[in-house]
């Protein structure tokens, strides 16, 4: 099975092109593909291009765990670096079909950067989705080991909780970020996560907890979050640099939280994989 290897500031993607021949694998040959030791290793699967009437090209994001995704920037960077190497496409916009909306996409700088109209970000409980009464989840709490919390949540696609920390570690992260993607009580379609630091008024920090796929190094939907409720806290203005631990992601918010994301995408090579991974048992 071919795949072509991409990573966007270390958050890693395996793109399946269903031209190459290979179907669809099921979630659990996802998880040996995508597994950092049993597999290639990557932060999720791109299939596609895949037909589609809403857009020019249509494409399935899956998470590491076999579980899919509606919306990945980074994947969404990847795949558009991918149709580009492929020369399926030049430096003129081009519209992909996700799980999570259409976006139009534009790339610059001969592949170097990749500016992505994400969507517009909503806050909105039922669109989340977050349980409880219809509201905008703004500032809620969360205890989490006896520890009291404050979150916003947001959808642009997928779903993201953000939790304005100025003390953030990839530690906390890898602590607080697990127990909240599994509250289902709370967010029944499980959430991404992203721990918030305001440097000012243009710049913020973050860390990432990935649903289905753990702590990683960068994410252009959870950029675009967090620049969401950074803006919407009142703290900084539409145009945000946002620092992942990988590299920085810019971040423009537009009329109703219209999100428009840009950044680099790097291809890493083409992988020819064995059979043999896909027949494994892998310990959870
Ligand atoms: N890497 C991504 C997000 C991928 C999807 C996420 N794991 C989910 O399940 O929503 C990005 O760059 O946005």
């Amino acid at each position: 099975m071919k795949f072509h290897k991409y990573h966007a500031l270390g958050n890693d993607y395996l793109v399946l092109d269903p031209a190459d021949g290979a179907p669809l694998p099921p979630p659990q040959q996802i998880v040996a593909i995508c597994h950092r030791n049993f597999g290639l290793g990557s932060d999720g699967i791109l299939y596609g291009p895949l037909p589609t009437d809403r857009a020019d090209f249509g494409l399935q994001i899956w998470n590491p765990d076999g579980s899919e995704a509606e919306k990945s920037g980074n994947g969404l960077r990847i795949f558009s670096k991918y149709l580009f190497d492929q020369g399926k496409v030049g430096e003129q916009p081009f519209t992909i079909d996700t799980l999570g909306g259409v976006v139009t996409v534009e790339i610059h700088q001969g592949g170097n950067s990749i500016e992505v109209e994400m969507g517009k970000v909503s806050f909105h409980s039922e669109k989340i989705p977050v349980t409880g009464p219809p509201r905008e989840v703004l500032n809620e709490e969360v205890e989490i080991n006896g520890q009291v919390y404050r979150y916003y949540a947001a959808t642009i696609g997928n779903p993201h909780v953000v939790l304005p920390i100025d003390s953030h570690s990839p530690k906390l992260a890898c602590e607080l970020g697990p127990v909240l993607e599994k509250m289902t009580a709370r967010f029944p379609n499980r959430t991404n996560v992203q721990l918030l630091q305001i440097v000012d008024r243009n710049n913020i920090k973050i860390e990432i907890w990935e649903r289905g796929a753990g702590y990683t190094l960068a994410s252009g939907s959870s950029s675009s979050a967090a620049a969401a409720v950074a803006h919407k806290m009142g703290a900084c203005d539409e145009s945000i640099l946002v620092h992942c631990p990988g590299g920085d992601i810019q971040i423009n918010i537009g009329e109703d939280y219209a999100v428009t994301m840009t950044g680099p995408a790097t291809r890493v090579g083409e992988f020819l994989m064995d059979d043999e991974v896909m027949n494994q048992v892998i310990p959870s």
